[in-house]
């Protein structure tokens, strides 16, 4: 191939750097490997059938001789603050090391402990002769229907390794690890998403975000003056009313929960991979829990049947090297169903509270019928991918956003 172009040649070792891109560890996984995408001759469903438990690996796995594993218990605040301390400052950043994810520890206690969670899921990495938490991974239980399958998974998250031990290996330790105590619990599926591309992604959903403060966003980085637009202009091109619109429009009780399961569950019957909420799962997750989870109801004032329901949990980054600002209050679009009152006013209601209180964007994934209020909301597209996995469950193709009906922390 004569062809020197620089653009030729930048091809040529692109391609050959996918061929040489192993992945040393995933390949040797019950996960959809990329050699597989396309052969619908492989069915969908389980990789690997369930072993009896009585061969299930019953010791932990080997760590460096300098570390040694804890269960996490995050009832003690002692721990929880060892956990936050770890994630607050080696959690996930962006491309540009200009955000790092601050879950609270309020967030933290809700997120890791639905109804039905296993202590021994919290798993920690501790260093013997600091006693420091250096790593840190996490499953909770979850039932989450694929096609007509509602399987019990484990939905595995907060993977997280301190920035000094990087790039030995112990990744791979953690999620052997988390997967032995999963099937020590009779549970052989998992999920999970993850901004990296590793074997093999179901969906690649898109992050939206809609600015609340349009000033600080700019001030710190996370968005741009548009082209044309003057400070000004581009404060009053994302104001917000005062009030929301929607009669009926009110914070969900604990009287709300049959409802919205009714509500919920109707709604998730029509995507393909979506979770198979009962009316524990809903009371944990959407009952409004302050600064982690908000949730409302639409309550009709003639018949007060509940007719539609949003909700957003509350993720802030740390701003890294600011001089003036320290914190991005973001708040993140989670489960809605709109059944009477169109998503569109729905969901605009949902922005007039997060600016109420004081958020400064409003992120959302594409999933669901994400796509059909993004753009018009004035929402703009994030750099931010975000990939959706299963662990030992194949389908034959990957699906689009707006067959996800599945939102992870
Ligand atoms: C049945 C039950 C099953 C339960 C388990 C289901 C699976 C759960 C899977 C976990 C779901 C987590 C969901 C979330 O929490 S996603 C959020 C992940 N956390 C962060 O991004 C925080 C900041 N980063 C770090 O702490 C470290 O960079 C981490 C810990 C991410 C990697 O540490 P490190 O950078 O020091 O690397 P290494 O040398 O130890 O290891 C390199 C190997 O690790 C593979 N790697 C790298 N990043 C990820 C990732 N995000 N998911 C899966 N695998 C990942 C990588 O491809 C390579 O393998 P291979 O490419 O050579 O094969
Ligand atoms: C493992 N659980 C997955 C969910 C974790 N979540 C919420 C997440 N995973 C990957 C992302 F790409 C992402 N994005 C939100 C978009 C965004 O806001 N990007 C700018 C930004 C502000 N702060 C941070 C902190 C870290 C990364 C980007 N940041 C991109 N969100």
């Amino acid at each position: 191939t004569g062809d020197s172009s620089i653009e030729a040649i930048t091809r040529r070792v692109q391609e050959s750097l996918a061929i040489e891109n192993r992945h040393k560890f995933w390949e040797t996984q019950p996960v959809g490997q990329f050699k597989d995408i396309g052969d619908s001759s492989l069915p969908e469903g389980p990789i690997e059938q369930p072993t009896p438990l009585s061969e299930v690996k019953q010791e932990p796995y080997n760590l460096p001789a300098a570390y040694e594993w804890i269960t996490c218990d995050l009832e003690t605040e002692e721990m929880c603050s060892e956990v936050y301390n770890l994630l607050t400052n080696n959690y996930v950043e962006d491309d540009e090391n200009m955000f790092r994810f601050n879950y609270s520890k309020e967030f933290l206690q809700w997120a890791l402990r639905p109804p039905g969670h296993f202590k021994s899921w919290h798993i920690g990495v501790r260093a013997k002769t600091s006693k420091k938490l250096v790593a840190f991974i996490t499953g909770v239980p979850a039932r989450i229907r694929v096609h007509d399958d509602v399987v019990t998974m484990a939905e595995v998250n907060f993977l997280c390794v301190h920035k000094r031990l990087r790039s030995k290996r112990l990744a791979p330790v953690m999620i052997k690890e988390v997967t032995r105590r999963v099937h020590l619990e009779n549970i052989w599926q998992a999920a999970y998403t993850a901004g990296v591309v590793i074997p093999t992604p179901i969906a690649t959903c898109q992050y939206w975000h809609r600015s609340l403060n349009p000033k600080k966003l700019i001030d710190v980085g996370f968005s741009r003056l548009g082209p044309r637009m003057t400070m000004s202009r581009t404060i009053r091109l994302y104001k917000l009313p005062d009030s929301t619109v929607t009669p009926g429009f009110r914070k969900m009780e604990l009287r709300d929960v049959p409802a919205v399961t009714r509500l919920l569950r109707g709604y998730l019957s029509q995507f393909v991979v979506a979770t198979d909420f009962d009316e524990n799962d809903v009371e944990h997750w959407l009952l409004p829990k302050e600064n982690v989870v908000d949730g409302f109801v639409v309550e009709s004032p003639l018949t007060h049947e509940i007719t539609d329901f949003c909700s957003f949990y509350t993720l802030p980054s740390t701003i890294l090297g600011h001089p003036n600002y320290t914190t991005l209050k973001a708040a993140y679009s989670y489960y809605n169903v709109a059944t009477k009152t169109p998503l569109l006013q729905l969901m605009n209601d949902a922005l007039i509270i997060a600016k109420l209180k004081d958020y400064d964007v409003f992120n959302a994934l594409d999933v669901m019928e994400n796509e059909s209020f993004l753009k018009e909301l004035k929402f703009g597209p994030g750099d931010g991918k975000l990939h959706y996995y299963l662990y030992n469950y194949r389908l034959k193709q990957p699906i689009k956003p707006s067959e996800l009906g599945l939102v992870l922390l």
